[in-house]
């Protein structure tokens, strides 16, 4: 959303870049990398997103006056000329990013920041915070839309979101994922997504019958008329009173146009199938069925396979708020300091294996196979290594016996340039073209790794020359 989250920091942002101030190290030049370290949900990869917002977050970075006067009344900062420092802060630097739905994987970078420690530190919880989020609702979304065998999923998750930037995002997020629509209208405005919605319960309960219900909003949308049929007895109730609707407005204007019911409670299946029936046998065979009540992909792909009659499927909770896996768990960490115009790699040692991070300045290429444009590998190499002819072998970095050949792929730079010594230089897609791009990307990727449970893993590696520097500053460590 357009607004100025300067503040969205955590304190010890503000008390790192006081100690840089003070320490003369605020204007060192560093490189940080973004990343996750698990695909969210067992999933076999994950969708970016968020980049969008991230620009905006960085084009309007700048301290008000309100927000030094409270930083002021912390009392924690006793040097006043910090403040001016404060005061002056804007983006100077490069940011590169892979764009919004790009399939990516674990321990790739999908944000590098290359700008003077002060800044690079700064940006830190606000870029975590927008691009897990967005990365793990699109993830969520793609989920649920592989498992409906091309039916609409409607995106109803505003009032169930962890708050309402959660559910504009997310909404955008989802529409990322696949969804084709929210009914989140705020989304829907901010972000051009497309919007739908049918109605609640308590418009029926508001009238006297469910008849005289269902007429008056057919009254007002002849053209868009899905009805809820639940709230008193789907078959028996809800079912014949709609289809008594969709006559009467038949006989009133000829015809239907978007109709059809929405059922949201009880065996979806059962039901479904039911008022298929009903809805055939009285000769609205181009009726649609919603449903919705509690469904993430697993009841989706239940449904699916028990073959219910359902057209499109409405899903608010377990997607608004990624149900099962709450938070993707990006990481921002240090990979490089400029020391005498030279760039010395930095590393963060761990216990686990898998923690310790990639050091250096690095670029990221995917070798796609040019006969069948399956992905074969990410390869992330240091920034000014040539690219290698090809054959060539590429190895697990952890199992390091674990090797294939490179041979008759092409390959893309993941990352592209998105500012340039602060200025933007990336013309955002469209909400659509974004879109395509995870189709796009999906298309490299074969069914096993996207399969549902216990995907295959797709490999992400390190040249050998970031991996022997990887190995020599850890040896450098004992
Ligand atoms: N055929 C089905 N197969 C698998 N899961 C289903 C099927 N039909 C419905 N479900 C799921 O089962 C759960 C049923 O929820 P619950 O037990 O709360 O009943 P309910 O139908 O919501 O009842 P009520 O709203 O009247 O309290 C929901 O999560 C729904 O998505
Ligand atoms: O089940 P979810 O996936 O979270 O989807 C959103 C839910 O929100 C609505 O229920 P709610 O009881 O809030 O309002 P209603 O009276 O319109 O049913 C809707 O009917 C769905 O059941
Ligand atoms: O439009 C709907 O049917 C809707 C919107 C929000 C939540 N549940 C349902």
């Amino acid at each position: 959303m357009n607004t100025n989250l300067t503040t969205f920091a955590d304190l010890y942002q503000f008390t790192m870049m006081y100690g840089y101030y003070k320490t003369g190290k605020m204007d060192e030049e560093v490189a940080f990398d973004l990343f996750f370290r698990k695909n969210p949900f067992h999933n076999g990869y994950t969708i970016a997103a968020g980049l969008e917002t991230v620009i905006q977050y960085i084009q309007n970075l700048s301290f008000t006056d309100s927000d030094i006067d409270y930083l002021k009344s912390t009392g924690l900062f006793q040097d006043e000329n910090f403040f001016d420092y404060l005061q002056n802060l804007s983006f100077t630097g490069d940011l590169y990013a892979m764009p919004e739905g790009t399939v990516v994987f674990p321990n790739e970078p999908l944000i590098k920041v290359r700008t003077r420690l002060f800044e690079a530190q700064f940006i830190e919880t606000a870029l975590l915070t927008q691009i897990g989020h967005q990365s793990l609702i699109a993830t969520k979304a793609n989920r649920m839309t592989r498992v409906a065998n091309g039916k609409p999923i409607l995106e109803f998750g505003a009032r169930r979101a962890q708050g309402v930037e959660s559910a504009v995002l997310g909404s955008r997020a989802s529409i990322i994922g696949g969804c084709n629509s929210t009914s989140n209208v705020k989304a829907g405005k901010e972000y051009d997504l497309m919007i739908s919605g049918t109605h609640a319960h308590s418009w029926i309960m508001s009238f006297d019958s469910e008849l005289e219900a269902f007429q008056s909003y057919a009254e007002a949308f002849p053209d868009h008329l899905i009805l809820l049929i639940d709230t008193f007895d789907t078959l028996k109730s809800g079912m014949p009173n709609a289809i008594k609707v969709f006559r009467e407005v038949k006989k009133q204007h000829g015809e239907l146009k978007t109709y059809g019911v929405r059922l949201d409670s009880g065996d979806l299946a059962y039901l479904s199938k039911k008022a298929r029936e009903m809805l055939d046998e009285a000769g609205f065979q181009e009726a649609i069925i919603v449903a919705s009540n509690d469904l993430d992909e697993y009841t989706i792909r239940e449904l699916e396979s028990q073959e219910a009659k359902i057209d499109a499927y409405g899903v608010g909770t377990k997607l608004i708020t990624a149900y099962d896996q709450p938070a993707l768990g990006c990481v921002y960490k240090l990979a490089a300091e400029k020391l005498n115009d030279k760039w010395i790699p930095k590393i963060k040692r761990s216990e686990n294996p898998e923690k310790i991070t990639n050091p250096g300045l690095k670029k990221v290429l995917r070798y796609i196979d040019e006969k069948n444009g399956e992905a074969l590998v990410d390869l992330i190499m240091l920034e000014d290594e040539q690219i290698p002819n090809q054959p060539f072998e590429v190895f697990d970095p952890i199992h390091t016996w674990k090797r294939k050949k490179v041979k008759h792929c092409k390959w893309i730079e993941l990352l592209q340039p998105i500012f340039i010594q602060g200025k933007l230089v990336y013309e955002s897609p469209s909400i659509n073209e974004i879109v395509e791009n995870v189709q796009r990307n999906l298309s490299s990727f074969s069914k096993e790794h996207k399969r549902f449970s216990k995907p295959h893993i797709y490999h992400v590696d390190l040249s050998q020359n970031l991996w022997d520097m990887k190995m020599k500053l850890l040896a450098e460590l004992d």
